[in-house]
Order: C-alpha cells, then sequence, then structure tokens
C-alpha cells in the first residue's frame, strides 16, 4: 500500500480500502483459479497494481469515458485503473470464462460500481471505447485488427482516442509499421527496477462507423 500511495498520494478512503482489499481477495482467488503466477502474487502491487496504473500516470480517464480493457486475465489493467477513476466505464473482456468468473468476484468484493466484465473474444465485442488498453495480450498488428471500429468518434481527451497498451522490451521491430505510435517510458514515473524495460505504448485510432 505504501507502494500506491507513493505514487497515487491523494486516494480517497475508499480507494485506500478497495486497494488494501485487492490482496486478499487475489490471494484467495489464486488458490482457486490461477490469474496471477504464484511468483507473482508476493509483488501483487508492483508487479500487477502500479505497472497497471502506469497508464493513469500517461493518461488520467476523465468523469463519463470509456475503456475497454482487451484481454483483461484477472483484471489486469483494467481492475485498478477502475479503482483509480470511479467515475470511468470499465468494460473488462477475457475469453477464457474462469478468469473472467475471478474478475467478477473480485469486482463484487470491492463494489465497484463502474465495471462491466464479458466473457468474450474482443473480436466479437461491439462498442465504442475512449481507449482501450491491454497487458500482455497480442501482437500490435493483430491487436489493432481485433479492435479497429470500436474507437468513439468524438475525443474527450486532448490525446487522441485510441490504444494504450502496457508493452515490455525493445519495440522498435514491433512499431515499425506504426509511425503515430508514442512510446512512453514507466521509467520515467516509477523508480523500482521492475520498471526500467516497461513502457505505455499510445497508437491513435481512427473512428471507424
Ligand atoms: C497473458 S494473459 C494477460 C492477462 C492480463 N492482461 C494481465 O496482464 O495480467 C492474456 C489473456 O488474453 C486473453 N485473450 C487472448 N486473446 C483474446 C481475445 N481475442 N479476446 C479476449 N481475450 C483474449 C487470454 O484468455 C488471457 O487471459
Amino acid at each position: 500500500m505504501e507502494l500506491i500511495l507513493k505514487y497515487f498520494p491523494d486516494l480517497t478512503d475508499l480507494q485506500k480500502a478497495q486497494f488494501v482489499q485487492l490482496q486478499e481477495l487475489y490471494e484467495n482467488w489464486n488458490l482457486k483459479i490461477n490469474v496471477v503466477s504464484r511468483k507473482d502474487i508476493d509483488e501483487l502491487y508492483l508487479r500487477h497494481v502500479i505497472h497497471s496504473l502506469g497508464i493513469a500516470k500517461i493518461q488520467p480517464f476523465l468523469a463519463g469515458s470509456k475503456i475497454l480493457d482487451v484481454g483483461t486475465g484477472g483484471g489486469f489493467p483494467g481492475i485498478p485503473l477502475a479503482i483509480l477513476f470511479p467515475e470511468v466505464q470499465f468494460h473488462l473482456v477475457d475469453s477464457i470464462g474462469k478468469k473472467i468468473m475471478v474478475v467478477d468476484e473480485v469486482v463484487s468484493g470491492l463494489q465497484l460500481q463502474n465495471v462491466k466484465a464479458t466473457n468474450a473474444r474482443v473480436e466479437t465485442v461491439s462498442g465504442k471505447y475512449d481507449f482501450i488498453v491491454s497487458r500482455a495480450v497480442a501482437q500490435m498488428e493483430t491487436f489493432v485488427h481485433w479492435v479497429n471500429g470500436k474507437i468513439a468518434k468524438k475525443s474527450l481527451h486532448e490525446r487522441k482516442n485510441g490504444i494504450l497498451y502496457l508493452k515490455g522490451g525493445d519495440l522498435a521491430e514491433e512499431l515499425k509499421f506504426y509511425p503515430k505510435a508514442t512510446v512512453f517510458p514507466l521509467a520515467d514515473y516509477f523508480e523500482e527496477d521492475f520498471f526500467e524495460t516497461k513502457s505505455v505504448v499510445h497508437l491513435p485510432l481512427k473512428y471507424r462507423g
């Protein structure tokens, strides 16, 4: 929790309580359904919560905006972001039913009112979103293909609507066909070694009616 407050000092009491509760919820659910690797559960806040919240450092979401989390697994990055932005609507999607069941349990445990979770392949999901977030799901080319047509026409934020993807390592090859992509290194925001090679990639996407 100290780690979260180090980087996000302005949390309400409710948000602090929800972040604290995450550890217990994931520890319990992970015993039944493995959504976080055994090693990572001890470092839940660093490797999952703060990493997810890296997106918030790059793009604070405005009230009323809509965010799609593709391949959310056990709820990352969607759940930490939904705690941080209670006035933003989050749609968490995963093709594995058991993972969505864990997400539903965590959402109801935290009493989050701003999260909807759907068990589906994202290609079959309709709806328009300001931003589409993700971590560790697919290469950019495949991902862009999946989410085409899911971007809202009107931009509420100064930054253009599009993808905000948590990526690691050297992205030159993966992004060579995307000159409009911007890479934001998370080491500029977080000092822990874990973030040295991590970044958020913003790729603006056009509205397609
Ligand atoms: C490596 S896990 C990452 C989970 C989570 N984003 C995280 O970082 O902890 C990848 C997830 O993507 C989901 N997935 C893969 N392709 C998908 C698709 N086309 N639509 C929805 N979910 C998909 C898988 O079921 C899996 O849960």
